[in-house]
């Protein structure tokens, strides 16, 4: 899609939604008494909880026709959001809605590590929703997709970690996804199948109506996508045409890297002004897709 063309249809709302995660932490608050809590549970045994606020009241709408970049330093909420918006993890607060059932290519299919292979590639495949005839056609592509010989026919638990990323990819790449989800980093396998499993992604990407991509190349993102979203400590932070976003983005990122805290601040503080009038206008088609 052009950055001048008219938006499609909707076909992904996210509504107002955060994520908090409860995670054990060894760092003492602040406060005195706080703290005086937290050495006492220590010297009891008992571990000391901290809250991670990975996603902060995001919202915006994702249109037919649209190729998302989600860009933002480690830990900034990408994949967090990509496996709210797959269904994968329900978020703290908020809500999404979607016009079918986003695929996070790679992981969607919940695969049971005591079955074999073959019979994990079955199951999955009734799991999206595709007719048992056809997943019996379709085991055998399926499985040379996955490329691990043999062991297609023992038990998952055997597998090594990057023979069960190929079967768990596999199992997705059969399936076309009319909204389509992709975490760079969960692309695993060695260098034979990396460059069969880009050709899978190309044939998808190129048929899915909505595609949301979480790259650690923002100039991927500016060069395969349509629009770019930067997520800056769980907050959105820019929202716009893939190029302008994601330079905004590696310019930030280029200043951090420099050790130049002064200029990066100055440059989030900027990016934050120039999103106001967008995130309205963000808030208001959230509100008026509540109202369909
Ligand atoms: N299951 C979890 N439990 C606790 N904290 C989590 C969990 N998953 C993510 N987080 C935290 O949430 C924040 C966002 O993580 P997320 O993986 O979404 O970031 P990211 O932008 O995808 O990072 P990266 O670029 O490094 O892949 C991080 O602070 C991370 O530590």
């Amino acid at each position: 899609m052009d950055a001048n063309d008219r938006p499609g249809p909707a076909t992904v709302v996210v509504d107002h939604v955060g994520m908090d995660y409860r995670t054990p932490t060894t760092a003492p608050p602040s406060g005195r008494r706080r703290r005086f809590t937290h050495n006492l549970r220590r010297m009891v045994g008992m571990s000391n909880h901290t809250y991670v606020h990975a996603l902060k009241d995001v919202s915006f709408v994702a249109h037919e026709g649209e190729q998302i970049g989600l860009v933002g330093q480690n830990g900034s909420g990408k994949s967090t959001l990509l496996r709210i918006i797959a269904g994968v993890e329900p978020p703290t607060r908020g809500t999404v809605r979607s016009t079918s059932t986003p695929i996070l290519l790679g992981i969607n299919a919940a695969l049971i590590p005591t079955l074999s292979g073959e019979r994990n590639i079955e199951l999955g495949l009734l799991a999206m929703g595709l007719h048992p005839d056809k997943v019996h056609r379709m085991i055998p592509q399926v499985a040379k997709l996955a490329g691990i010989g043999a062991a297609i026919k023992r038990p998952m638990s055997t597998y090594s970690s990057g023979m069960g990323a190929r079967l768990r990819f596999a199992i997705a790449a059969a399936y076309q996804p009319h909204i389509m989800l992709i975490d760079e980093a969960l692309g695993a396998g060695d260098a034979a199948f990396s460059s069969r499993s880009e050709k899978v992604v190309k044939r998808l990407r190129a048929n899915a109506g909505t595609i949301f991509l979480v790259s650690h190349a923002a100039q991927t993102v500016e060069e395969t996508c349509s629009r770019a979203i930067w997520l800056h400590n769980g907050e959105l932070l820019a929202d716009g045409p893939a190029e302008e976003t994601a330079r905004k983005y590696r310019w930030w990122a280029w200043n951090v890297a420099q050790d130049e805290p002064h200029v990066a601040e100055k440059l989030l503080h900027q990016a934050r002004e120039e999103f106001t009038e967008k995130r309205a206008a963000n808030l208001a088609e959230v509100e008026a897709c509540r109202a369909v």
